[in-house]
Parts: C-alpha cells; sequence; structure tokens
C-alpha cells in the first residue's frame, strides 16, 4: 500500500464521508467510527484506484494495517465511501457497472468481531452488495450413504450455472474417484489446524476420526462466480453454520431406514468395515439432532431417488431462482458517476450524473440499508436501490425518504 499522501479525518462521533480528488495523486477518504479511523485508496500506475486499507487507532495514536478478508473491488477511478448501520462502509465504485458498484467494507459487523476475536488483530472484510434478495446458501447434511453426494451432483448437473459447490478441507484420505480440489481439498492435519487459527476456516469439525472444514475461501470462490453456494456438512458444521453471519437454508437428509442406509454404505464400498461401524454409530446420533435441534428448515427422507431430487428442487423454489438471481439489475443508471453519497435513517442518498452529459443527465437514488442480510464472506443481500425522479425535486425526495413508501 502507498502512503497516505492526503487525508482529512472527520472527528465528528458520527461517521462522515470525505472524498477528496487531488490532482497530484493519492484518493483518500477516512471513516469515523469510534476510536478509529479507517484510511484508504491509493493511486496504482494506470491512475485507477486499487482500495489499500489502513486504520488509524486513536487511542494509541499508531496505524494498523488490517487482515484485509474476502475478494476486494476491482481497481476504479474513484469512489464513494460512507458509514452504514455503524458496522459497514459502504463503497459506491464510480463508472462501474450496475452490478459491480456496490461494495461494503464490514468493520464492525458479527463475522469481523469474530474473526478479530479469532486472529488477535484488526480484521476487515470486503463483501459485494447484491440487489434485493439473492439466494441464499444451501447447507446440506445427513448420515454418511444416505445420497448427499448423489443429490448434490444432480442439482450441480442440472444447474450447473446457479450452484457452486463449496469444496471443503479434510484430513481424510481421497477415495479413489475423488480429485483433489474438485471433491475436497484433501491436506495434513497440522496443515488444516493450522489455518484454523489463522482464522481461514468458516467452520470446521471432527467427523469420523478426521478433520473437516468449510474455508472462508471455499465460500468466497462460489459467491465471487455470481452462484448459489451448496454446503456438504455435517450436523455440526451445520449448528456452527447457523450461529455465524452466513445466512442459509438448512436441509437434512434422512434415509428411509437404518437398514436401507446400512445397505448403501456397504454397497458403495468406499470404506472399510471399521469405518463402516462408526459411520453407522455416527447415523444413530446424527438422526437423533436433526429430528431434536429445530436447526434444519427441512428434513427430506431419500427413499426413491428421483422423487427426492424433485422434492428438493421444490423447496429450493429452482423456478422462483431463475427469475431473480444474484444477477438482477439494480435502478441506478448505467454506468454511474457519483458525485456525492449521504445517509438518513438508513437510507443513502445518492447523487449522481455525469458533469459533461449536464443537468439531464443527473439523478438522485435512494439505496435502502435497513435490511441488509448475508455479508462477508461473499455477499450482502437485500439493497434496494431506487430511483428519486426528477432531480430537481431534491425537497420532495427528502420528504419521501422521511415517510418512505419501501
Ligand atoms: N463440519 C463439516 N463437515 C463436513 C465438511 N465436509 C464434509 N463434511 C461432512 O463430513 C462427513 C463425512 O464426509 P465424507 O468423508 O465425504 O463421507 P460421506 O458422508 O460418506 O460421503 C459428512 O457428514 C459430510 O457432510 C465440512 O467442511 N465441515
Ligand atoms: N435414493 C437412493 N436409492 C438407492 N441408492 C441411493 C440413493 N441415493 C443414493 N444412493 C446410493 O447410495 C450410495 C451413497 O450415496 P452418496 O451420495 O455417496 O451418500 P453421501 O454423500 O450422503 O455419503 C451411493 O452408492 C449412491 O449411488
Amino acid at each position: 500500500m502507498g502512503e497516505v499522501h492526503e487525508m482529512f479525518v472527520d472527528e465528528t462521533p458520527k461517521v462522515f464521508p470525505v472524498d477528496l480528488d487531488s490532482d497530484s495523486g493519492g484518493y483518500q477518504t477516512a471513516t469515523v467510527l469510534g476510536e478509529k479511523t479507517y484510511v484508504f485508496g491509493g493511486f496504482d500506475d494506470e491512475s485507477t484506484l486499487s482500495i489499500g486499507i489502513r486504520i488509524l487507532d486513536k487511542l494509541t495514536g499508531k496505524w494498523v494495517i488490517p487482515i484485509v478478508l474476502g475478494t476486494k473491488p476491482s481497481q476504479c477511478k474513484g469512489y464513494s465511501a460512507l458509514l452504514v448501520n455503524n458496522d459497514r462502509i459502504l463503497i459506491l465504485k464510480r463508472d462501474s457497472t450496475p452490478d459491480d458498484c456496490t461494495w461494503f467494507l464490514e468493520v464492525d459487523t458479527q463475522f469481523v468481531r469474530e474473526q478479530k476475536k479469532i486472529l488477535e488483530t484488526e480484521v476487515v472484510a470486503w463483501s459485494k452488495g447484491v440487489q434485493g434478495d439473492g439466494p441464499k446458501p444451501i447447507v446440506i447434511s445427513g448420515p454418511s450413504g444416505v445420497g448427499k453426494g448423489t443429490l448434490i451432483s444432480k442439482l450441480m448437473k442440472e444447474f450447473p450455472s446457479n450452484f457452486g459447490f463449496s469444496v471443503s478441507h479434510t484430513t481424510r484420505a481421497p477415495r479413489e474417484k475423488e480429485k483433489d480440489g474438485v471433491h475436497y481439498h484433501f491436506t495434513e492435519r497440522s496443515h488444516m489446524e493450522k489455518e484454523i487459527q489463522d482464522g481461514k476456516f468458516l467452520e470446521f469439525a471432527s467427523v469420523h476420526g478426521n478433520l473437516y472444514g468449510t474455508s472462508i475461501e471455499a465460500v468466497q470462490v462460489v459467491a465471487d462466480a455470481g452462484k448459489r453456494c451448496i454446503l456438504d456438512i455435517d450436523v455440526q458444521g451445520a449448528r456452527s453454520v447457523k450461529a455465524s453471519s452466513l445466512e442459509a437454508i438448512f436441509i437434512f437428509i434422512s434415509p428411509p431406514s437404518f437398514e436401507e442406509l446400512e445397505k448403501r454404505l456397504r454397497a458403495r464400498g468406499t470404506e472399510t468395515e471399521e469405518q463402516v461401524q462408526k459411520r453407522l454409530r455416527n447415523a444413530e446420533t446424527e438422526l437423533e439432532q436433526a429430528r431434536s435441534l429445530g436447526l434444519f428448515d427441512h428434513i427430506l427422507v431419500n427413499d426413491d431417488l428421483e422423487m427426492c431430487y424433485e422434492h428438493l428442487k421444490k423447496l429450493l423454489d429452482l423456478d422462483e431462482i431463475m427469475d431473480a438471481s444474484y444477477h438482477s439489475s439494480p435502478t441506478m443508471a448505467e454506468h454511474p458517476v457519483i458525485s456525492s453519497v449521504s445517509e438518513m435513517d438508513h437510507k443513502v442518498l445518492i447523487h449522481s450524473g455525469n458533469a459533461e452529459l449536464g443537468k439531464a443527465s443527473k439523478s438522485l437514488s435512494v439505496l435502502d440499508v435497513s435490511s441488509l442480510k448475508g455479508g462477508a464472506p461473499g455477499r450482502t443481500r437485500g439493497l434496494n436501490i431506487y430511483t428519486l425522479d426528477p432531480y430537481a425535486d431534491v425537497v420532495q425526495g427528502i420528504k419521501i425518504l422521511q415517510n418512505p413508501s419501501h
């Protein structure tokens, strides 16, 4: 990250965005939250902005370079920054396409606070804003041999552009047909334990004597591809995800009977007898927990495979997903040139327009951030952007903000 050439820090307890455009290079914004000032910005060689972050801690008077989680926004020609909901900084990129315009730098969300505890240092996390209720990730759990993998494969095969599999890490040995990086990231226990300590995992659990875990990156990669994430994890993992900031749908796959489960597990022929016994013993606990914990939104019995698959598709509302996907466009103009942003009652006013095109190109949009969902790692859903029309009626616009009809 480059030197801070120029900076303005607003000391008011509420936060304030400061945009600095400087001819001599160095575009910085400073946002104050409590005792901390988050400063970011900086030009690279091509005079486009690559967003680097540093934090000034007023208590110690020192600069801290935080650990930055998540995929950061691509370079841009400028941006506006504004603290929203007292836990994240909204970044509106200028001259960006509508679906790449809205980002959040999470500075004090639940996820970031958890990571700060684990990593014992300053942490911030990027998350891309998604218009409306983008589909939630899907957590699938169930005993070994019940058919989770089979159902997930069918779903991914039929809807390759909708779903992406969260590739877990595991310390168990690969089965004959399993590929590293596709079915699992097969890893050494010491390596995985170190990565868990470094805060790289969203959740992990010891299952059937091996360590399994979902890395933050595994979920992020799927979100970055614009797909809905599917996690195949055990009940302990599902509990951890439920307690985390990742808002998901929880589905438990149950066998029609214990005998059938045993039959499938043996027929698969991938485990030793000792392993089969262990998995069957654990299956009893898993089935019991699935019923008693109240954790799962749906319990599906996988008796006839095709029928179960049809039920799965139905409860995932696949027709709806096709229509209301991640890609729905905000109503904000194409490639907005944002001139200023301000916040009121969780509504962000965005003045945008193109100076060269004059007044006709100006517009005022409202970004409603009152019901954000999800967040890092991955996507912040629940954005609601609407345009106030016409620009000349700013006063009327503010009235609308005080009595929002949305
Ligand atoms: N908590 C957690 N469980 C996982 C993860 N990946 C896989 N599992 C679970 O680990 C268990 C064993 O998986 P695996 O060895 O592939 O055997 P299988 O269930 O018989 O296919 C299953 O219950 C999986 O759902 C993970 O990342 N986290
Ligand atoms: N509904 C079903 N009826 C019969 N066999 C099934 C059914 N679903 C899956 N199987 C088979 O059972 C075995 C275990 O399925 P798998 O998907 O590997 O389970 P899991 O991922 O839950 O451990 C596989 O051989 C699979 O082909």
